[in-house]
C-alpha cells in the first residue's frame, strides 16, 4: 500500500517535472525563434537599402506593445521566466528594427539624395527619388501602385517609363520638396496622381497636405488607443485595489510591502495585498499589450491589401512570428492546465493565440499575391488585328 502511494507519487512527480521540461524546453524554443524572426527583415530593408514592405505602425506597435509586455512580466509573478527574458529580446531587437527602419527611411535616401542632387543636374534625374522620399512605408507604397497601375493603364506617364518627355519636368524633384520641406513643389509627380483634373496648384497643395499629414495622424491614433486602455485599465485596475484595500481598513496592522520586479521585500505583514495589486497591474499591461499587438498586425495586413502586393516585406519573419507564438502558448499550457495558473496568464495566451491566427492570416496574403502575380504573368492581351 505504501509501495503504491510512493509509486503513485513519483510517478505523478515524474510526469510533472517532464511537464516543467517540455515547457521550459518550448519556452527556450521560443526565444531562439523569436531571436532570430526579425533578422530575414533586417537582411531583406538592409538589401533593398529601403523598408517600405513593412507597416511603421505595426512596427511602433510592437515597440509600444513591448513596454508594456516587459512591465506586465516584471508586475504579474504567474508568467514564466522565459516569458521575462523574452520580452527583453523582442523589446531590443524591436529597437534595432525600428532604428533601421528609421534610418533607411529618413536618413540613408536623404543622404543619398542630397549627394545625387549635387552630382546630377536636376533635369536629369530619374524619378526613382520619389518613392524613397517618402517618410512613411504606407506612403512610399501608394507610389508603388501608382507606377505599376501605370505600367498597365494609365495615359499619364510615369518616372521608370519616362525619359526626358515634354512633361518630363513635372517629375522631377526640387531640392526642397526632397528635403521634406511642407511645401510641394511644382511638378510632383505624387500631386499629378491625387486629382489628374483639376489645376497644377491644387493638385499640389491637396496630395501633399494628405502624404505629410498621414504618419502624424496614424502616430496620434496610436496614441489615442495607447491612452484610452492605459484610462480603461486604470479604472480596471482602481477598483481592484479599492476591493482589496478594504480589508486593510479593517486590519490596519498590515504594512507596507515594497515590489521590485518579482521579489518582495517585505517590510512586515501580509503579502497578499500587494501580491494582488502587483498582479493586478501585471494583468493591465498584459491586457493592453495584447491589444496593441493584435491591433498592430491589422496596418500591416491593410497595407499589403493596398499594395496589392507584399514586395518588401519578409515572409519569414511572420513564419518565425508564427512558429515563436505558437510554441509560447505551449510553454504556458504545458506547464499547467489549472485556471488558477492559465488566469494570470491569460493575456499571453489570447495574445500569442491571435497574433498566430493574424499572421497564418499574413502568410496567406503572400501565397495570394504570389499566386495572383504568376497568374497575371501568364495572361497575354489579345493581339489588336
Ligand atoms: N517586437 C516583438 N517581436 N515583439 C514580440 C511580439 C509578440 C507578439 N505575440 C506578437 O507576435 O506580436
Amino acid at each position: 500500500m505504501a509501495m503504491r502511494a510512493l509509486e503513485g507519487f513519483s510517478l505523478y512527480h515524474m510526469s510533472s517535472s517532464t511537464r516543467e521540461t517540455v515547457s521550459y524546453t518550448l519556452g527556450v524554443i521560443s526565444v531562439i525563434v523569436w531571436v532570430v524572426a526579425e533578422i530575414p527583415q533586417i537582411i531583406t530593408n538592409y538589401t533593398a537599402k529601403s523598408a517600405k514592405g513593412l507597416s511603421l505602425t505595426f512596427l511602433f506597435t510592437w515597440i509600444i506593445g513591448d513596454i508594456f509586455n516587459l512591465l506586465g512580466c516584471i508586475l504579474e509573478p504567474a508568467t514564466l521566466p522565459t516569458q521575462l527574458y523574452m520580452a527583453v529580446l523582442y523589446t531590443i531587437i524591436t529597437v534595432a528594427l525600428g532604428s533601421q527602419t528609421i534610418y533607411y527611411e529618413h536618413i540613408y535616401h536623404g543622404q543619398y539624395k542630397r549627394r545625387d542632387e549635387s552630382e546630377t543636374p536636376a533635369i536629369f534625374e530619374r524619378n526613382d527619388s520619389v518613392e524613397e522620399k517618402a517618410n512613411d512605408a504606407e506612403q512610399s507604397d501608394e507610389y508603388d501602385d501608382f507606377s505599376d497601375g501605370a505600367k498597365m493603364s494609365s495615359p499619364i506617364p510615369f518616372p521608370g517609363q519616362l525619359q526626358r518627355t515634354p512633361n518630363s519636368e513635372l517629375f522631377y524633384q526640387s531640392a526642397r520638396y526632397l528635403s521634406k520641406s511642407f511645401t510641394p513643389t511644382a511638378g510632383s509627380v505624387l500631386a499629378q496622381r491625387a486629382s489628374p483634373t483639376s489645376s497644377l496648384h491644387e493638385n499640389l497643395l491637396g496630395s501633399a497636405a494628405i502624404r505629410q499629414s498621414a504618419p502624424a495622424i496614424k502616430i496620434k491614433s496610436s496614441f489615442c488607443l495607447v491612452s484610452t486602455l492605459t484610462f480603461l485599465g486604470a479604472i480596471n485596475l482602481l477598483q481592484s485595489l479599492d476591493r482589496r484595500i478594504d480589508p486593510l481598513i479593517s486590519n490596519p496592522r498590515q504594512q507596507i510591502v515594497i515590489y521590485v520586479g518579482r521579489k518582495l521585500f517585505q517590510v512586515g505583514g501580509e503579502q497578499m495585498l500587494e501580491e494582488g495589486a502587483a498582479g493586478s497591474l501585471g494583468t493591465f499591461f498584459g491586457w493592453a499589450m495584447t491589444f496593441i499587438y493584435l491591433g498592430g498586425r491589422l496596418p500591416q495586413i491593410c497595407l499589403n491589401i493596398r499594395r496589392g502586393h507584399a514586395e518588401g516585406l519578409n515572409p519569414l519573419m511572420f513564419l518565425f512570428a508564427l512558429i515563436g507564438n505558437a510554441t509560447y502558448v505551449g510553454s504556458i499550457l504545458v506547464s499547467s492546465l489549472e485556471w488558477s495558473r492559465i488566469k494570470p496568464n491569460l493575456p499571453w495566451l489570447v495574445d500569442a493565440g491571435g497574433c498566430v491566427l493574424l499572421d497564418a492570416f499574413i502568410l496567406l496574403q503572400f501565397i495570394y499575391f504570389r499566386f495572383w502575380s504568376s497568374l497575371r504573368s501568364d495572361y497575354k492581351p489579345p493581339a489588336i488585328a
